[in-house]
């Protein structure tokens, strides 16, 4: 209980001592009213320092109250796809914040261990003594310079128009001389010499080996630390955490981590803000209003994280990636939006609480259907950054930027690829007339291959027709390509002349067969193991089982019918006293010829089950078994063996018979 007190921010209690607080606070009152009387009667004349006794006066009265100290951690990760002049404006925008700078430390980490971020954040550090007053003076919203000054009317409402420009010239030959530090890639030996942290970098250092790097820019506690006003600066602190190749550095997280321990050192502030490099600050007042919640009397137990609302400021007409204002949790729409949000909002925000559970059956249907439109008749996506000029301009006429060669990009085009060949080959294959169906039994398959063909246009022009570099690289194409190629090759995917259905459903049958298996009691030879497994060979080699329950396809090589006997035969053939063993077949075709199979396999068994169990024949299902060529089979098997595989094939020839035939 004590524990959980001291750890609170903010409180109002009743203590002991009130008299001895009340005296005390008597004191400090009558300290106050000395203070003003002196500086109201002793008041220096124009000219004399009116200005100076005026303002102390002020800050005098002014109470700033109480605030707790807060850390901003900034992370950036390359100096390349997020430009330094854009990382400093970030963080001016942060040292900007309307909050007591001393209380205020900004982190910049360095993932990619630039010394040309760090000498941008020095000029940064530089800049900002006249920033930060010009902000707070003209109370200038946003205030990130990079945007403020990309506004073009802004200047005439303000009524500034001379410090206006003045500031903006300074910024503009600061990002001047930061861009062409980047663009060289290097620091001139004069720049150098002008920070003790320069020294840090040699050649030797890559962004993925490096010693660790902290270098205090201002520091807020020395009395140097001052505007150009005399005011206090916040604290500015540039990290490049330690990164070694043997060690994985954990992208962002592994740099909040390290900010966590160093800003531990230095400021320790019991509030931290985290901003990604890619943003700016549009709300001078933010830190106060989040501290509404943390400093809540009643609420603020209960917590401990603030996620301030974003705007995204270069969305384009038809915002082709998705962007959008969403706060979304994993608390189910549904429950937690009842009464508060539109029944309608609460069906689309659902979504995003479903995202996991919604991936797979996605993954499914773009995938499967169109494969098996092919292989077998019917069945009832660190972010690229827009950094240079002709990536802006694409971004602008909406067209899809790819570029890098991430994994997500392989998914990607390999399902869209997948869909266009799938389409092309289904359909030749249907209009050839190869699955012996009429064409309107694809159309459900056909149509759901052909939107995603459609939806996925862009890709293929991003594939296959674009020249520019923000089209998809051709390792990309290549790694798509060689995976479609697998989806084809690969037998498992799919069982030839299988239905969808027909592979879950063998799928089922197997699970539940060796469940069934596991509880059974009383077994004579083998092991309950080893037959689970055999059960599942079994049902796994005779995938097509099923074929009869859902599709009545008869194909010349494998005559389902005979299939289904084989597959009763290897059932009734287990090693199980077989008056314990039930075969059950449920035919949802409700077909005589299925009927006319059973009762041939149930003559057929009469020979086979004493016939595999004197020679331990395997596998044994007739089908399978006589299907292989067999060598080193006992000779006295061999002359039975033959008489059999006659009669199979007797047996076969009459199911072909009859499953052609008229009926
Ligand atoms: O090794 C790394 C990689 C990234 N970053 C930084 O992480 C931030 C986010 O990366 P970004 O590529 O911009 O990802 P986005 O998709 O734009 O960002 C969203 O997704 C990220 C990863 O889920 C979240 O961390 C962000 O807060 C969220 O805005 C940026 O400041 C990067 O500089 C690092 O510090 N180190
Ligand atoms: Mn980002």
């Amino acid at each position: 209980m004590e524990i959980s007190h001291r750890q609170r921010l903010f409180a109002t209690e009743k203590m002991g001592g009130r008299l001895a607080y009340r005296f005390q606070a008597a004191t400090v009152a009558v300290g106050i009213v000395l203070v003003l009387y002196y500086r109201a009667t002793r008041l220096p004349a124009a000219g004399e320092g009116r200005a100076a006794w005026v303002g102390m006066l002020a800050a005098e009265v002014w109470h700033e109250e109480n605030l707790p100290g807060v850390d901003i951690f900034v992370c950036t990760a390359d100096p390349h796809s997020e430009p330094p002049s854009l990382v400093i404006s970030t963080v001016l925008s942060l040292m900007a914040y309307n909050y007591p700078s001393e209380k205020l430390s900004v982190y910049l980490s360095d993932d990619g261990g630039s010394i040309l971020t760090f000498y941008a954040l020095w000029e940064a550090s530089m800049f900002a003594k006249k920033w930060i007053p010009f902000c707070k003076r003209y109370n200038i919203e946003p205030r990130s310079p990079a945007a403020l000054f990309s506004e073009s009317e802004r200047q005439q409402n303000l009524g500034c128009t001379k410090e206006w420009s003045f500031i903006k010239d300074l910024y503009e030959d600061m990002r001047e001389r930061i861009d062409t530090a980047v663009m060289s890639g290097k620091i001139t030996e004069e720049i150098k010499l002008k920070h003790k942290g320069f020294k840090e970098w040699n050649s030797e250092i890559t962004s993925n080996n490096h010693q660790p790097i902290v270098q205090i820019m201002i520091d807020g506690k020395s009395r140097n630390a001052v505007d150009d006003n005399g005011t206090t600066l916040p604290t500015l602190v540039y990290m490049a955490r330690e990164k070694r190749p043997q060690y994985h550095h954990n992208f962002k997280a592994g740099a909040l981590n390290s900010l966590i321990r160093v800003s531990s050192v230095i400021s320790d502030s019991p509030i931290i803000l985290n901003v990604d490099c890619d943003m700016y600050s549009n709300n001078c007042d933010t830190i106060r209003d989040a501290l509404c919640f943390f400093l809540d009397e009643e609420m603020e137990q209960n917590i401990g994280y603030v996620q301030c609302p974003q705007n995204y400021n270069n969305i384009t007409t038809n915002n082709i990636y998705g962007n959008s204002f969403l706060v979304f949790n994993e608390y189910c729409t549904f429950l937690y939006g009842h009464g508060k949000i539109k029944l309608q909002l609460q069906m689309g925000y659902s979504i995003y609480g479903l995202w996991a559970v919604n991936s797979l059956p996605t993954l499914y249907y773009v995938m499967v259907p169109s494969l098996s439109l092919v292989r077998a008749p019917p069945i009832p996506k660190v972010t690229t950054k827009v950094s240079d000029n002709d990536e802006a301009k694409r971004y602008e006429q909406e067209t899809l930027e790819f570029g890098s060669s991430s994994p997500e990009y392989v998914i990607i085009a390999t399902v869209a690829l997948l869909n266009i060949v799938c389409l092309v080959g289904g359909l030749s294959q249907i209009m050839a007339g190869i699955w012996n169906m009429p064409w309107n039994v694809f159309l459900p398959q056909v149509i759901l291959c052909g939107m995603i063909v459609i939806t996925n246009i862009p890709i293929y022009e991003a594939m296959l027709l674009r020249k520019d570099k923000g089209r998809i690289p051709s390792s990309v194409t290549l790694a798509s390509i060689g995976f479609v190629m697998l989806a084809f090759l690969n037998r498992l995917i799919l069982p030839n002349n299988t239905t969808i259905c027909d592979s879950l459903d063998a799928h089922k049958t197997r699970q539940e067969r060796s469940h069934g298996l596991n509880d059974s009691n009383g077994v004579e030879s083998d092991s309950v193991r080893e037959m689970a497994k055999r059960s599942s060979e079994l049902v796994s080699t005779s995938a097509a089982s099923s074929q009869l329950a859902l599709t009545r396809r008869m194909t010349h090589t494998q005559p389902p019918n005979l299939v289904i006997s084989s597959v009763l035969l290897s059932v009734m053939a287990y090693s199980y006293m077989s008056e314990k063993i039930s075969v059950y077949l449920s035919d949802d075709g409700c077909s005589i010829l299925t009927f006319y199979a059973i009762w041939e396999a149930s003559r057929f068994a009469k020979h086979w089950l004493p016939f595999h169990k004197r020679y331990k024949i395997e596998p044994r299902s007739p089908a399978a078994y006589f299907s292989k060529s067999r060598k080193g089979v006992t000779i006295c098997a061999a002359k039975k063996e033959r008489s059999f595989k006659c009669s199979t094939f007797d047996m076969a020839t009459d199911l072909r018979f009859w499953g052609a035939g008229p009926a």
